[in-house]
């Protein structure tokens, strides 16, 4: 299997410098994943906080991942996930695949960002309807969140009362919507003082979290623009390795590193890029 880097000089040609090299070893080395694939991305629908369970295939890339870190031997100290079951389930399949029983920390705070009223809508139909060119602002944009999900939302009710949402956010900080800068502003604070002296103490970590709140931790570490990160489409279920030095800065070539088949990500990325498109 061999890893896959980006170069970050780079980022707005994502795809064309994709290289397999051997993997770099910083003084921390942190692995994250997109869970694998749920219902809903295989239906192609906007899903936020909506608790979509996985789906067959994500339960297949789950287990590829799990083998991937296996053959990397890698070892886990602690795991981070989301409140989401596509997230908690991705890792527990990893966990099993590794033999690896290790803490878990469940945090909101790494929950894929809020869909708004975006939440159950097709992106391809929102695509037909409102342009390409919307769905990608809605999408991607750093800083325009996607319209609010009201009361009247057909999942307002089921996201606002669901028991997962116990330990927070409380009444005041439950978003109706979240752009990605929103995003960050809740999971950063997580990544700082709950993972980093984690990090710091020599633990190993392992985050299995989302799309645009593991986009959000990478704009982070590697200091991406706010019109640069709009190029980043995290796969499903491909692991993906962080090493830093002492300041948590990637070290060269450090940053994104995939464990995985260079055209297999490629392919996986552009198609993730490509839900947002009409017909
Ligand atoms: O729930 C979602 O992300 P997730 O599958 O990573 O949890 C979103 O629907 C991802 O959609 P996007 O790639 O259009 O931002």
């Amino acid at each position: 299997m061999g890893i896959v880097r980006y170069s970050f000089m780079n980022i707005r040609i994502w795809y064309h410098t994709i290289q397999t090299v051997k993997r770099v070893m910083g003084k921390y080395d942190v692995v994250m994943v997109r869970h694998g694939e749920s219902e809903w991305n295989q239906k192609n629908l906007f899903c936020g906080w909506y608790n979509a369970d996985l789906s067959d295939k994500g339960k297949q890339e789950a287990t590829s991942s799990g083998k991937a870190l296996k053959d990397a031997h890698f070892k886990f100290d602690i795991a981070y996930t989301s409140v989401l079951i596509r997230a908690q389930k991705t890792l527990q399949i990893i966990l099993q695949e590794l033999g690896q029983d290790i803490p878990i920390e469940k945090c909101w705070r790494l929950n894929e960002r809020h869909y708004g009223g975006l939440t159950g809508l097709n992106k391809t139909e929102t695509a037909n309807k409102y342009g390409e060119e919307k769905v990608a602002i809605w999408r991607r944009s750093y800083d325009v969140p996607p319209p609010p999900m009201e009361p009247d939302h057909p999942y307002y009710e089921k996201i606002v009362n669901d028991p997962i949402y116990k330990d927070g956010p409380s009444k005041e900080e439950f978003p109706k919507f979240e752009s990605l800068k929103l995003t960050i502003a809740r999971t950063l604070p997580y990544w700082n003082d709950v993972i980093v002296p984690e990090i710091k103490k020599g633990k190993s970590v392992l985050i299995v979290a989302h799309g645009n709140s593991l986009r959000g931790i990478i704009k982070h570490l590697d200091k991406i623009s706010d019109k640069d990160i709009m190029g980043l489409n995290l796969p499903t279920g491909i692991p993906f390795v962080y090493s830093l030095d002492e300041n948590l800065n990637p070290i060269p070539n450090g940053s994104l590193q995939f464990l995985g088949d260079p055209e297999t990500v490629k392919k996986a990325m552009d198609e993730v890029a490509a839900q947002g498109k009409a017909k």
